[in-house]
């Protein structure tokens, strides 16, 4: 693992070392990459951050860019505007900065990016052998600034690190060992420089962490060159950017040598100091913000104050509507936001403290956690009445044919419809209500991903333990018992998985979680060279199910207790396919099936430190060197500080504990197994790869 050199855990000395990086505390700042290695650098420095991968395509076309560089800014820009424009449409919030990257190589006039499949690692780390070849991050940090009338304002930063590295001379044997590893698929020129690649290596100039997909010095200096240097420039053109929404790319309305491409121009850059270049590599400043003369006044949108604009700093925006139209070029001054020398934005006046009017988003943000239960309550009353499945039978019944079909009075099921609509689960014309897209792919019962199971787990079983909360966290242990005892004595037998009909809904819920999960998992990393696993604790088989579609030449043995491998074939069809099979026994027990890979989903985080010890023993002890370890749960952030389904999960559990990556890692590689990846997969279930050694 790369990130033993960068285990700055302590939040003290980040301040120290960068202070910037703790202004960005209390900021939603979102890393729009789906790359480990990205969040990884990031979150050691002890930024605080969610991760949202881009769904920008990585198609531009190069011939359009003078320099390999330009190809890799403008593609991190546009993974980092297409996240800044879909979060308020799809996350229902608008984050304060997104930051974007995309690494490439360069060798022989060519640009490598990821590897398609093996032949393509070949031919990338063939054409690296026993030359000099240069490796470019492109970064962009967008800054999003929520206006009152909904529209969001970006500032654009973006630049870009090279850094030069040499490859030994590789033999063929060595090349196809390597590729054979799985490593290099998921990596720009087919190698990972942190692991197994680092042996390809005889030397390296520039930033190291570069190489590994993130310019983290750079970074730093270009955050505090946005939120502490920017100096005033009169004469300086601020440049306005126009974006498009149409799914176009935005485009700058100033002197740009490419069209669409905004590559490294006068404009902006020459007042603006260029980072130090201390290290070898090179640095360049695409473009950053002007800022405003020393002592402007402005007037504060919304107040009759007046600021000092001295610590302020005019920015370069680009302006869009939340709803998706095409959004207008803004040209005043006064109009443009402002960023403050402290890294706040102007609704964020340094002069404010504790007792001024609380801030739009700050009442937002609580009014959402205050409503949080009634809005779940909502949805699992929806789902249990199955209004899902109804109005996907029959769309467009108005309130009374609802309230006829799902049995229930008429004014409550119009409350009900209402509060769904404006949840984004249904949509209503003319007072009739239909699913919304979400609805129909998530919530209905019978769906290919339905939570259906999920819901009804969360509404049967943590609902009422979430009731006992408070007695909960003052007694330090889960209140099932009295979550039993307070049901009807008929039912008393049933909660908990004691009943039939209770281990199936238990399972139900699971398989729902596995169906929906399974494929980011199965698919997180290259598992090629195993051709048998177990699936230990696999319950229905769903997972078990999804590795042998991602992996044609695996078949998959469910473990688990015997009355789930015999309720297990009610979960049809996937007792049809031949290359899942059940064996029942308990794995604290009974010797475990034979495989050279086993899967661990969703188990570890349940047992005592005791029984985790001692299921990973008796896996250690079946595993021969090589044999691999699949963990799939939910990371938590290394400072423990998200994700909330993490720790909100974790104040409803027994016995076990929420880990993050590193500590599951540690615990692993206790047993013999050092971790080769680690996927936050930005699904239900992170994964994490290991190897016997
Ligand atoms: O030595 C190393 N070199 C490169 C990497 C990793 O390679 C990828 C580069 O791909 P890209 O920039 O397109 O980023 P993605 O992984 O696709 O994630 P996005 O969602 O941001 O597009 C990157 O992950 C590097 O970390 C490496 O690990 N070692």
């Amino acid at each position: 693992m790369f990130n033993s050199r960068l285990t700055l855990s302590d939040e003290k000395a980040t301040m120290v070392l960068n202070p910037v990086i703790s202004k960005l505390a209390g900021k939603l700042v979102v890393l729009a990459s789906a790359s480990p290695r990205r969040l990884e650098i990031l979150r050691n420095v002890g930024l605080r951050f969610e991760v949202v991968p881009s769904w920008f395509k990585e198609t531009l076309d190069k011939s359009l860019f003078k320099a390999p560089h330009e190809y890799a800014v403008e593609t991190a820009k546009q993974k980092a505007l297409e996240v800044a424009r879909r979060m308020p449409i799809k996350h229902l919030k608008t984050p304060d900065i997104v930051i974007g990257a995309d690494t490439i190589v360069t060798v022989d006039g060519m640009i490598l990016e990821k590897p398609v499949d093996k032949h393509d690692a070949y031919r990338m780390l063939s054409s690296l052998s026993g030359k000099e070849h240069s490796v470019y991050t492109g970064v962009a940090i967008v800054v999003c600034h929520e206006k009152e009338n909904e529209e969001v304002d970006y500032q654009l930063i973006q630049f870009y690190e090279e850094t030069k590295v040499k490859f030994a001379d590789l033999s063929e044997d060595m090349l196809w060992e390597y590729i054979n590893s799985g490593e290099p698929m998921d990596k720009a020129g087919g190698y990972g420089i942190q692991a197994l690649g680092g042996m390809l290596v005889e030397y390296v100039h520039g930033d190291f962490l570069n190489v590994v997909g993130f310019p983290l010095n750079h970074f730093c200096k270009q955050l505090s060159l946005i939120y502490n240097h920017c100096t005033s420039s009169s004469d300086q053109k601020s440049e306005s950017v126009h974006l498009s929404l149409n799914g176009t790319h935005p485009t700058s309305v100033l002197s740009q040598p490419t069209p669409n491409i905004p590559t490294q121009s006068s404009h902006g850059s020459s007042s603006i100091p260029k980072p130090s270049s201390a290290s070898s590599s090179q640095t360049h400043l695409t473009h950053c913000s002007p800022s405003a003369s020393p002592g402007h006044k402005v007037k504060r949108k919304g107040s009759d104050s007046e600021v000092s604009q001295s610590s302020w700093t005019l920015v370069n925006s680009l302006s869009k509507h939340t709803d998706g139209r095409e959004a207008k070029l803004r040209d005043s001054e006064n109009t443009l936001p402002l960023i403050s020398s402290s890294g706040q934005l102007i609704e964020h006046d340094v002069t404010e403290h504790e007792d001024s009017e609380p801030r739009k988003e700050d009442l937002r943000r609580i009014g959402e956690l205050i409503d949080g239960f009634k809005a779940s309550k909502a949805l699992f009353t929806a789902a249990r009445l199955r209004v899902f499945d109804l109005l996907h039978r029959m769309p467009g019944l108005d309130a009374a044919q609802v309230a006829q079909e799902v049995k229930a009075s008429v004014k409550g099921t119009e409350c009900l419809l209402e509060a769904c609509v404006s949840l984004g689960l249904l949509k209503s014309k003319e007072r009739t209500y239909e699913n919304t897209d979400l609805a129909t792919s998530l919530l209905r019962s019978d769906a290919c991903f339905s939570l259906h199971g999920y819901i009804q787990h969360c509404d049967d079983t943590l609902w009422p333990l979430f009731s006992h909360l408070e007695s909960a966290v003052e007694e330090g242990h889960s209140q099932r018992e009295k979550v039993v005892s307070n049901k009807p004595k008929d039912m008393l037998k049933d909660a908990f998985h004691n009943s039939q009909e209770a281990k199936l809904r238990f399972m139900n819920a699971m398989h729902c979680v596995a169906k929906v999960a399974g494929k980011s998992v199965a698919t997180a990393f290259d598992l090629s060279r195993y051709k048998t696993a177990c699936d230990l604790g696999g319950c229905t088989g769903a997972m078990a199910c999804e590795f042998t579609k991602a992996h044609p030449g695996m078949s998959v043995t469910v473990f688990d207790l015997p009355a789930v491998a015999e309720l297990s074939e009610r979960f049809h069809p996937l007792h049809s396919n031949n290359r899942v099979s059940f064996v029942a026994g308990d794995f604290f027990q009974d010797e475990l099936p034979k495989a050279d890979l086993y899967i661990l989903a969703r188990i570890l985080h349940d047992l005592t430190d005791e029984k985790l010890h001692i299921l990973l023993s008796k896996i250690a002890d079946v595993c021969k060197p090589g044999c691999g370890l699949l963990l799939s749960e939910i990371f938590l952030d290394e400072d423990r500080s998200g994700p909330s389904r993490g720790l909100l999960q974790a104040l409803s559990m027994s016995e076990g504990k929420q880990r993050s990556a590193t500590e599951y890692s540690v615990l692993l590689k206790s047993h013999g197994f050092i971790t080769a990846q680690i996927r936050h997969t930005d699904n239900l279930l992170d994964a994490m790869f290991c190897i016997k050694a």
